[in-house]
Formats: structure tokens, sequence, C-alpha cells
């Protein structure tokens, strides 16, 4: 069975049809990136998984249970994790604590907010930072981190909910190409070790094309293709609506 089913899913802003019957489903343990130029409707599809938007048409299933117009939350609960394109974390508490919170967060356990959690979960929650190559911060204050670091700390917050799925809207959204690279292949990493399965969106090519176990590609709403790299990259659907100015895929993500 898949991990996620998304069904003849659909969604219109006044006239625009941001997302329009677009099906795709993801397997245990799978590494899909979401594809497609500027407001061919990624964010829209991300954002009505993780229920910040319900969709007008369409189902999304988890296993075998509809989450479509399920609030954030309880899809958080179902183990659906997420990272954000803007770094979420809370400066003034060290690395380690951050990650503490949401390990108490997932047992669900009520904190006194006015207190550091300085021994509840330390040890898992080190375990998690060793996981994303972040055990030596675990101290500092995360304000202090650089923004590929806090990128790693967000990766060992929502790993800390025990996903069976990873929803990563941007996760490389302003950084240098070598750290990006490496965050990626940290996150297929993940992939292979936890059995987890992951969706993400990407602008870099070379990103996608290097780590990505299946590409599924979106035009102006409408899914146009799905497959492995080179299936994609042969497809001359893909070749026309992303890169209608004749550029190869090597240019374009250049
Ligand atoms: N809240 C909204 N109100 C009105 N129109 C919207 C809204 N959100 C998205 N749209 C429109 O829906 C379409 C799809 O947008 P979406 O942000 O999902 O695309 P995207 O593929 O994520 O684009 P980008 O790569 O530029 O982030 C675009 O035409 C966009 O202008």
């Amino acid at each position: 069975m898949s991990v996620l089913s998304v069904n003849s899913l659909g969604k219109s802003f006044g006239g625009v049809r941001a997302v329009d019957n677009v099906s795709f489903d993801i397997g245990k343990g799978e590494f899909l990136a979401l594809i497609g130029p500027n407001g061919a409707g990624k964010s829209t599809t991300f954002n009505m998984i993780n229920g910040q938007l319900a969709p007008d048409a369409g189902d999304i299933l988890i296993g075998d249970r509809s989450i479509a117009c399920m609030q954030p939350r309880d899809i958080w609960r179902l183990g659906v994790g997420r990272t954000f394109q803007v770094a979420a974390t809370f400066g003034s508490m060290t690395v380690v604590e951050n990650v503490q919170m949401a390990l108490i967060s997932h047992a669900r356990r009520i904190l006194n907010l006015w207190r550091p959690a300085s021994s509840l979960y330390r040890e898992r929650a080190l375990e998690l930072l060793a996981q994303v190559g972040m055990a030596d911060s675990a101290d500092r204050p995360s304000r202090e981190l650089a923004y590929g670091d806090v990128k790693r700390i967000e990766l060992a917050i929502a790993l800390a909910n025990d996903p069976q799925l990873l929803l990563m809207d941007e996760p490389t959204a302003g950084m240098a190409p070598r750290e990006r690279n490496e965050l990626i292949k940290l996150v297929k990493q993940l992939v292979i070790d936890r059995g987890i399965s992951v969706l993400f969106t990407e602008h870099s090519m070379d990103v996608v094309f290097s780590y990505a176990d299946r590409i599924i590609v979106l035009a102006r709403g409408r899914l146009i293709a799905d497959g492995n790299a080179a299936a994609i990259r042969d497809n001359a659907k893909v070749q026309e609506v992303y890169f209608g100015t004749g550029k190869t895929f090597q240019e374009a993500s250049s």
C-alpha cells in the first residue's frame, strides 16, 4: 500500500486553477521530487497535503485514511513531518533543547514553558542531532547557527515526530550549491536508513536529478510527467513546458 495517495486533486483561486486533477502516490522509502516552473502549483499541492489548504476536489490518503480537510496538527499526529521554507527554531533555546521540545511535543506531554527542557529526552535528542551531523553543536544557542545548520536542526526536529512521510518544501532555498547538495545527501541517507518516504520540491535540477528516486512534474496545475531521472530528462512535454527556451537541464539549473 502507498504511504501517500493523491487522487484527482484540485484547487482554484478565483479563476486560476492552481492544481488541476493531479494524482500520484509515494511508496515506502521513496524519495520523490515535485518540480515544475514558477506558478506550476507545487506549493498549493504541498499545502493541501499538510492541511494548510482545503482541496476543492479529489482526495488525499495516508495509508487508507483520508486527510483532505484535516487540520495540520491532526495530519502531523498521523506521522507526517514537515520542514519549512523559513527556518523555524527558537533562537533563545539551545540546539538540543529545540529537539527536546519536539520530542516532548511528540509524546504529547505538557511542558512548563518557563523552564528549559534541560533533562527530558536529552539522550534521544542527542541521538537525532548525531544523525544530522550536529551533535557537536548541541549546547550552543540556536541563534548562533549558520543557515545551513539551522536546516539540519529542522530536520532533526521533523524526525523527532518519527514520521513515516516527510514533506520538504524547498528545503535548500537560500543555500549555496555545496550546502544544498550536502543537505539533500543527508536526507537521502535518512530515507535509506529509516525507510521513511520524502516528498520534496527543489529548484536545483542538479540536486533533483542526482538524488530523487522518482520525479513528478507539474505545469500550470497539471501533472505532465512521472518517472525516474532518465525518463523525465527525455520527456518531450517536460522539455517543452519546463525548458521552452531550448535550454538543456544543465544550463537551466545553473
Ligand atoms: N493564495 C493564493 N491566492 C491566489 N492565487 C494563488 C494563491 N496561491 C497560489 N496562487 C496561484 O496559483 C498558482 C500556483 O501557485 P503555487 O504557489 O502553488 O506555484 P509553485 O509551483 O509553488 O510556484 P513557485 O515555484 O513560484 O513557488 C499561481 O498562478 C499562483 O499565482
